[in-house]
């Protein structure tokens, strides 16, 4: 299948291209916008009927407007026909407890934005029930649920099967938490790409799925008790792992 890793920052790109396995770097292809993929394609004999599998990595910004920017463009500028089977939002994340220890793993049940609504003196309302668009994209169940239990094949691995939110302002309150809690009890991870990531892929039509290596714990700000190495290794496992996923026919 063809498939377009999205990550926010090039540390996370690093991880996931590290990962790949029976993958060849293509190099950089430029796009508009000041964009750069990281093509990666794996040429095996295989049936005609069966596209080469090939993962195209995109570092596309911190935030869901960068990141729907940058996904969108890539999905338009395709040269591929059609442009991707697959779109991926990958990253770091924080976990909210006790669903998500730092280094366990993420994968996307659902991509919600989380603040993309109107605060009322009666409480938080999501733009769909004001009446304009949606706050949530649900992968196909079979989607993420494979996926879930493809990285699950390593018993010292956490992988959390669960909604993911994409806020705009990283939480550091324990109050922030617990109203976030409180609206989504069965979030796991919170990061600030995967709502813009799936909005794109939707657009296009294409399936989207996210995955978090949890960096930090969702709660009050402690820049100290940050795990990004550890996160990082996650990160490329799972992508290590995904790999004979990516070499099935779509
Ligand atoms: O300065 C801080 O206190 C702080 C706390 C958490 C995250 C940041 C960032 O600027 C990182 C943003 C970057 O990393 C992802 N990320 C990682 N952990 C979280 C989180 O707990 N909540 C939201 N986003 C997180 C995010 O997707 C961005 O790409 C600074």
């Amino acid at each position: 299948m063809h498939v377009l890793v999205v990550t926010a920052v090039a540390a996370e790109a690093d991880a996931v291209v590290g990962g790949l396995a029976g993958f060849t770097a293509l190099g950089l292809r430029e796009m508009t916008g000041g964009y750069e993929l990281r093509g990666h394609a794996q040429y095996m004999p295989r049936p005609a009927s069966v596209r080469i599998p090939v993962v195209d990595v995109l570092v596309g910004g911190v935030g869901p407007a960068a990141s729907a920017a940058a996904t969108a463009t890539a999905l338009a500028f395709s040269t591929y026909d059609p442009p991707y089977d697959l779109v991926v939002s990958a990253g770091i994340g924080g976990g909210f407890a006790p669903h998500a220890p730092l280094g366990s793993l993420v994968v996307s049940d659902a991509i919600v934005a989380a603040d993309l609504g109107a605060d009322t003196p009666d409480g938080y309302l999501p733009v769909d029930e004001l009446g304009f668009g949606r706050t949530v994209h649900r992968p196909a169940p079979a989607l993420s649920g494979r996926v879930a239990k493809v990285l699950a094949g390593d018993p010292a691995v956490r992988v959390v099967l669960a909604p993911v939110l994409t806020v705009s302002t990283v939480t550091g309150t324990a109050a922030r938490a617990a109203e976030l809690t409180r609206r989504h009890p069965r979030a796991a991870a919170e990061a600030m790409e995967g709502f813009g990531v799936a909005e794109a892929a939707f657009r296009h039509d294409i399936p989207c799925v996210e995955i978090r290596a949890v960096s930090n714990a969702v709660g009050p700000r402690d820049r100290d008790a940050w795990r990004i190495g550890p996160a990082m290794d996650a990160l490329r496992y799972a992508f290590a792992t995904l790999t004979p996923v990516f070499e099935e026919s779509s």
